[in-house]
């Protein structure tokens, strides 16, 4: 059985002293190859504590380094870990009700700025 990876393990080891990667569903352990990292190790830092896998499938990474993959393998992430990433947002932890916020705003606008719309419609036509 492999082992499963916790979105929180995951985000535990965003460190240099321990660095794990998500790609794929598998969690890899890249502390020890970072340094060796061909692309340099800011772009696997950048991708640090999240799903790292669009990023290394638009470099088009050669067939060598998916070879170097296996050798790295931790184990698998958790089934859930995925939505869990996609509900987090950079600084907001309550993405989901800062957005229903968000559209609750865009109507407030709305009706007035239609109201006023038709007042001034109403004036013009009932002036001519
Ligand atoms: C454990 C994961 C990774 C492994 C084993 C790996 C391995 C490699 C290898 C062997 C190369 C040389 C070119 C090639 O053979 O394709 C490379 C290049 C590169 N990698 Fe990664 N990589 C990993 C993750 C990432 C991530 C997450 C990014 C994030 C964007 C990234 C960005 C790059 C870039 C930009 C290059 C191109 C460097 C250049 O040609 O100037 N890599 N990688």
């Amino acid at each position: 059985m492999a082992k499963i990876i916790t979105l929180e393990e995951l985000q535990a080891n965003s460190k240099k002293e321990s660095l794990y990667v998500l790609l794929h569903e598998k969690v890899y352990d890249v502390t020890k190859f970072i340094d060796e990292h061909p692309g340099g190790d800011e772009v696997i830092f950048a991708e640090a504590g999240k799903d790292a896998t669009e990023a290394f499938e638009d470099v088009g990474h050669s067939d060598e380094a998916r070879e170097l993959l296996p050798g790295m393998l931790v184990g698998e992430f958790e089934k859930d870990g995925a939505l869990k990433i996609k509900s987090i947002r950079p600084g907001n932890s309550h993405a989901s009700a800062s957005s229903a916020v968000e559209q609750g705003s865009n109507m407030m606008y709305f009706v007035p700025l239609t109201l006023l719309g038709a007042y001034f419609a109403w004036r013009f036509y009932s002036s001519t």
